[in-house]
């Protein structure tokens, strides 16, 4: 995977085009669009500038500088696709020939990913866009047959894209060989215009997202040169012979890659979240705790300390779960291309759970941290509003979150059967076997027992999903009719399962390190790791009494325990939340300024609305007046 060198953000931060005059919120949707580009430009020149200089490393871990972009845009990038999706879809699915041919304008392309159609998002194998070999011409035609077959959602796709990597039906001498990726042109380089033969624009405003350009395209007799099939895995010769892949779900690979790297994107959006709602919490000074004393600092308050202080734990739980599933991605692309698959359906399944928790998780607890800060919170100059419409956006795109569990319980599903039949399993579910034959600990109230119950309930939910798809067919179901039957629970054995992997990889990455650690740091984030894991705990004391030997009492022992870790945390909560060091013009908040000034930066804000530009808006003139003179009495 090409990753683009990120600018040092004092070099992006300190060009003055880069700033706004008016902010966001008062530009219409095409000012805002052409304002991000104005800027994006700006950004992906100053990326050209350093890529030349610098070497791109490849399978580089996650960072979050790209998302300085973010801060400049204070929206999503129109471009982001291009970096996201295009070109790891072909480094990772094209040939090296091809990648050379395809990436040789470097950045004198701006591509997407366009798989999606208004018809078909989850179900891939049903998408309805056909490239068609015509073996005459050496050519494929690709072709929109239905209105829903047009590509639909694609970030980019609308205006600003001039080249797309295109999910289609591949039909070769009249037999269908199912979805394949396409390069393919879009638009005109010189003038930009859509080629002939193409139907493209924007999709219209959504909820949030609305600088994306999210767009639509539809094929007509549409024709790309054979050779601009990605043809890393599987081929088609110019005879028309079609070679297969050696398993056909490396074609989706780029989806694996972008699920891996949003656990990493959501704990960046939730520590600027965190960052925000508590800095405002140390400042917003509200009512009495002792009658007889000044109004505390809200933050003061436990009840917001339960509120606010998950998130910032969250923030480093995802952080570091996304480089451990960064690692396993990483070590299973090197397997992949050494011939190895063994452990895709292992990383497949990782990646669509702790995707789907961590984007979920992201949306709540932003929102969370959106309603700890009262009215406030609830002004665009406080950034939490458009945090939250860009965190829950990623619940859908890139799989949404109930199909992607269903992926995951179908490996739980697969790992208990081969448990049962005393196969060993990977380290990552090899508690199934432990559970089946009955090895294992009395519940104890520590992080580690802790750990251990959680996989306790995932092993139980998920033998009683088994259990339960056995009973269906036993009455008669076919298989695929009892999985339906039963995806209730295999929904509940996946979102548990993702919540013991977040729960363990984050207590014991923290304790493998803290002997590195400085002690006060060591301490810090083990109080941070242990609130998040017996917040949980907490949270799904329910299964805990059904499926592990934990007690009433053990209960109220760990109810303490969180209570005690507030406590602890309290006077580092600040501290805490700026070792996010993020700058206030990435933060882009009035609310969670580094300097504290909320209320001036709120006013200072609120005059920039236009609205405020005149004492008396013409619309008293034109509509009020005329009204109230009639009806004065
Ligand atoms: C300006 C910026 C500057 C610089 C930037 C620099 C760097 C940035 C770099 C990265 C940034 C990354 C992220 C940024 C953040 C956000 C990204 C930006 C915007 C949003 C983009 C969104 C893009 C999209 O949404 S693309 C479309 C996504 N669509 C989907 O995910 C579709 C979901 N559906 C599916 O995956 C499949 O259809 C299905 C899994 C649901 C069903 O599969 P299928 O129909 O084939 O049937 P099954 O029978 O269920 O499966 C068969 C077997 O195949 C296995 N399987 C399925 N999928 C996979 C897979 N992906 N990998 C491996 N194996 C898979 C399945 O397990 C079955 O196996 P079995 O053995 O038979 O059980
Ligand atoms: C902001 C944003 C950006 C996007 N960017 C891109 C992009 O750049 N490129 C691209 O190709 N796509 C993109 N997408 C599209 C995205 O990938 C799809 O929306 C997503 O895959 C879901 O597909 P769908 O919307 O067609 O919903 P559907 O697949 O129609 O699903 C709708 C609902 O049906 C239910 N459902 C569907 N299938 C199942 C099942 N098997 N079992 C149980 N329930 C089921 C679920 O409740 C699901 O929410 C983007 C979407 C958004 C919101």
């Amino acid at each position: 995977m090409k990753c683009y060198p990120v600018p040092r953000e004092n070099l992006v931060l300190s060009i003055d085009n880069l700033k706004d005059d008016i902010p966001e919120e008062y530009l219409s949707h095409k000012e805002c669009y052409e304002n991000v580009i104005r800027k994006g430009s700006v950004l992906y020149d100053i990326f050209s500038e350093l890529s030349k200089d610098r070497k791109h490393k490849a399978h580089q871990a996650p960072s979050n500088a790209y998302r300085i972009s973010d801060g400049i845009m204070q929206n999503v990038n129109p471009f982001l696709l291009h970096f996201a999706l295009f070109v790891p879809a072909i480094t990772n699915q094209a040939t090296p020939e091809q990648q050379a041919e395809f990436l040789k304008h470097g950045f004198g392309i701006i591509g997407t990913y366009a798989q999606t159609e208004l018809g078909h998002g989850t179900f891939l194998r049903g998408l309805e866009t056909t490239a068609t070999l015509d073996l005459e011409t050496d050519e494929f035609v690709l072709n929109s047959p239905t209105l829903t077959s047009y590509k639909w959602w694609p970030g980019g796709l609308g205006h600003t894209a001039n080249h797309c990597v295109v999910m289609a039906q591949l039909y070769v001498k009249g037999k269908c060989h199912g979805p394949h990726l396409f390069f393919v042109q879009i638009r005109d380089i010189e003038t930009h215009e859509p080629l002939p033969g193409l139907k493209l624009g924007e999709i219209g405003a959504k909820m949030g997202f609305n600088t994306a350009d999210n767009g639509f395209l539809g094929f007509h007799n549409f024709r790309i040169p054979r050779n601009n099939m990605l043809m890393k895995n599987s081929q088609v010769l110019k005879d028309g012979t079609y070679v297969e892949s050696k398993n056909e779900k490396l074609t989706y690979g780029s989806m694996v890659f972008v699920r891996v790297y949003l656990l990493s994107d959501m704990a960046y959006m939730l520590a600027r979240a965190a960052t925000i709602s508590v800095r405002y919490s140390a400042v917003r000074h509200q009512s009495h705790i002792k009658p007889d004393e000044p109004e505390v600092q809200i933050l003061d308050f436990v009840i917001q300390q339960h509120k606010l202080f998950i998130s910032i734990a969250t923030s480093h739980a995802f952080k570091i779960c996304g480089l451990w599933l960064w690692q396993t991605y990483s070590k299973v692309m090197e397997d992949i291309g050494k011939g190895s698959m063994d452990r895709l359906p292992e990383l497949h399944a990782l990646s669509c759970c702790l995707k789907t928790t961590s984007t979920r998780d992201a949306g709540w607890l932003i929102e969370q941290c959106r309603l700890a800060c009262g009215g406030h919170g609830y002004l665009m100059s406080s950034n939490l509003p458009s945090l939250y419409t860009t965190a829950t956006a990623a619940i859908t795109y890139e799989g949404e979150s109930t199909v992607l569990l269903l992926q995951t319980a179908r490996y739980l599903i697969k790992s208990w059967k081969r448990a049962m039949e005393g196969e060993s399993l990977p380290a990552t579910v090899s508690f199934l076997s432990e559970y089946f034959n009955k090895r294992y600990n009395k519940w104890e109230n520590t992080p580690k027992g802790i750990v251990d119950g959680l996989k306790l309930v995932v092993a139980g939910v998920t033998k009683m999903c088994a259990e339960s798809i056995q009973k269906h067919v036993s009455r008669g179901q076919q298989y695929e009719e009892a999985w339906n039957s039963s995806s209730v629970q295999l929904i509940k054995a996946s979102e548990a399962y993702s919540r013991a992997l977040l729960c363990e990889v984050f207590w014991f990455e923290v304790d493998k390190v803290s002997s590195t650690l400085s002690n006060n740091l060591a301490v810090v984030l083990k109080q941070l790791a242990e609130l998040y894991i017996t917040y949980w705990a907490l949270e799904k004391r329910g299964d805990l009494l059904v499926y592990t030997t934990i007690s009433k009492d053990d209960l109220d022992k760990l109810q303490e325990r969180y209570e005690e870790l507030l406590a602890l945390i309290r006077p580092n909560a600040v501290g805490l939340v700026d070792s996010f060091d993020i700058r206030d013009e990435i933060l882009c908040s009035t609310l969670g300024a580094y300097d504290g000034r909320v209320y001036e930066r709120m006013m200072e804000h609120a005059l920039k609305s236009p609205l405020n530009a005149e004492t008396v808006n013409q619309s008293f003139h034109k509509y009020m007046k005329p009204v109230i003179l009639k009806h004065k009495i």
